[in-house]
């Protein structure tokens, strides 16, 4: 049997307010085919970025199984937890692109030299490197530093860092947030084309309605209790 791309099941997650509970995630299940997109939307609070962090394995779920790409990470498993997290770094390493509402460059590197980084890391080649930055619109900034960019620019170049990786799935938490509606059009052209030529999987967290109805699958986590 081939495995899908991504599948949860029961994913169930509660922060602590002091003595309060807050839950957040409550028996979530989603599935994801290779080629498939997945918007995540839901007011602010909802546990957009909370559901991605778990799929990639920044954050544990008190419960539930998550499979995604082979591997197999269920809460109830007796298995050691530096194991599972040295399972989801070789993930997040070579098949998992996460772009986060902050970019995560590396302030000692170049922008080129971050997607340089990133593209070896994943076993891919740097030659296409300057090319992801071109298509993304910040070529000419190739040789900055993160400190020496504005927001958008670092948030494009950590895009180009997981085009370059050539991931087999892309967890993007509001890759747009900090661009102006023409350049996010732009760069979610480039996403929803990667997407498509690589065949790979897209899990999306947006707040815009127009770009959730792009994606070939939508998860609305609004029905959760107010936190
Ligand atoms: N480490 C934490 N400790 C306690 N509460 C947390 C923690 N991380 C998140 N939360 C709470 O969990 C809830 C979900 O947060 P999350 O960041 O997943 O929401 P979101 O839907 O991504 O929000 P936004 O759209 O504003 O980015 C919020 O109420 C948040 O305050």
């Amino acid at each position: 049997m081939v495995d899908s791309l991504l599948s949860a099941r029961g994913l169930n997650k509660q922060f602590q307010s002091g003595d309060e509970p807050v839950p957040v995630l409550v028996d979530l299940s989603l599935h994801l085919e290779a080629g498939e997109s997945l918007a995540l939307t839901g007011r602010s609070g909802s546990g957009k970025s909370t559901l991605l962090n778990i799929l990639c394995g920044l954050e544990k779920p008190d419960a539930g199984v998550v499979q995604v790409l082979g591997e197999t990470f269920d809460t109830r498993s007796t298995e050691a937890g530096s194991k599972a997290d040295a399972r989801w770094g070789d993930l997040r390493r070579q098949q998992i692109g996460v772009v986060f509402q902050e970019a995560n460059l590396m302030p000692a590197l170049s922008l080129l030299d971050n997607v340089r980084f990133r593209a070896r890391l994943a076993g891919q080649s740097e030659d296409g490197c300057q090319d992801w930055l071109e298509r993304l619109g910040i070529g000419e900034l190739a040789d900055r530093f993160p400190d020496q960019v504005s927001g958008g620019q670092r948030q494009r170049a950590a895009l180009a860092m997981v085009f370059a990786m050539k991931p087999a799935l892309i967890l993007a938490d509001e890759p747009t947030g900090s661009l102006d509606r023409h350049t996010a059009e732009a760069v979610i052209g480039q996403l929803f084309e990667l997407q498509t030529r690589h065949g790979c999987g897209l899990i999306l967290a947006t707040h815009d309605p127009e770009l959730a109805s792009r994606c070939s699958q939508h998860l609305d986590l609004a029905h959760l209790p107010e936190t």
